[in-house]
């Protein structure tokens, strides 16, 4: 497998005012792979996951320092437009949050938001989407229903598909299926390995065990630090770093 360098994060270094939540934190998230984030709560991976889209921008008081660059591109160049970076990284959350419009508008919004007029154009890509995001056939005899019918497995799934109608490269995703059930939970998990083909994934996670199925590079962070990052099997059975193990097994956190 060629690996290609997506993402690259040097000393980069974060602050919301006098807190310092990122501290000279390095390293590499290869392109069409999933790179995972673990590590406790607040060590700093959902701020990590927001430098990518730039989401902490809309932060009063934070600052970023260091490099982080997509493509070789600083993606904190002021000239860097936000919303060509936002279309480029697209992002899924925690809770699903379809907007409250037909799941058709829900998948087409952000091409109807990019100016698309196109409706045969349109039709094609809400399908190409939702089959990407394996929900195709449970919709496609109700485009007209509300987003907010489907069930939280599937309403996630139809967010990925909305994010991903507009083609992005990379697709973040912060604890995409720490709310729902353990059906679903797979379902979305399976779909992680089907969309690595395409895009770029990096993704937060609580659970150990779905850093372990869905990706292929592990990063763990503690307070604010990267501790260790590589190949996640290796990362789980031979870390080499003691902070690593304890985390890993059970000791903290
Ligand atoms: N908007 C904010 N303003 C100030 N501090 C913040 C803000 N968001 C996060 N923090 C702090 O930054 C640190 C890192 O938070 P972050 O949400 O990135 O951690 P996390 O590892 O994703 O945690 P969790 O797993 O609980 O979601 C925490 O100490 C948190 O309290």
């Amino acid at each position: 497998m060629t690996e290609t360098v997506k993402i690259s994060s040097r000393n980069l270094n974060f602050y919301y005012s006098d807190f310092h939540a990122l501290q000279d934190i390095s390293f590499d998230m290869l392109q069409h792979q999933a790179t995972a984030l673990i590590g406790p709560s607040g060590c700093g991976k959902s701020t990590f996951l927001r430098c990518i889209n730039r989401m902490n921008d809309l932060i009063a008081g934070t600052r970023i320092e260091g490099s982080l660059t997509m493509d070789g591109q600083d993606l904190n160049d002021n000239a860097h437009d936000v919303v060509v970076l936002r279309r480029r990284v697209g992002m899924v959350f925690q809770k699903p949050n379809p907007f409250p419009k037909s799941i058709y508008e829900n998948v087409a919004y952000g091409l109807r938001v990019n100016g698309v007029k196109d409706r045969e154009f349109i039709d094609a890509r809400v399908e190409e989407s939702l089959k990407l995001a394996a929900l195709w056939d449970e919709v496609k005899d109700r485009m007209d229903q509300s987003g907010l019918s489907l069930s939280g497995g599937q309403q996630q799934r139809l967010c990925i598909a909305r994010a991903m109608a507009v083609e992005p490269e990379v697709l973040l995703m912060d604890e995409p299926a720490s709310a729902l059930d353990p059906i679903a939970t797979q379902k979305i998990e399976e779909l992680i390995h089907e969309l690595k083909n395409k895009f770029t994934i990096v993704i937060v996670t609580h659970s150990m065990q779905q850093a372990a199925r869905v990706s292929d590079r592990t990063a763990f962070f503690y307070m604010g630090k990267l501790i260790e990052v590589g190949p996640t099997d290796k990362l789980f059975t031979r870390p080499e770093n003691k902070q690593t193990e304890d985390y890993i097994t059970g000791r903290f956190g």
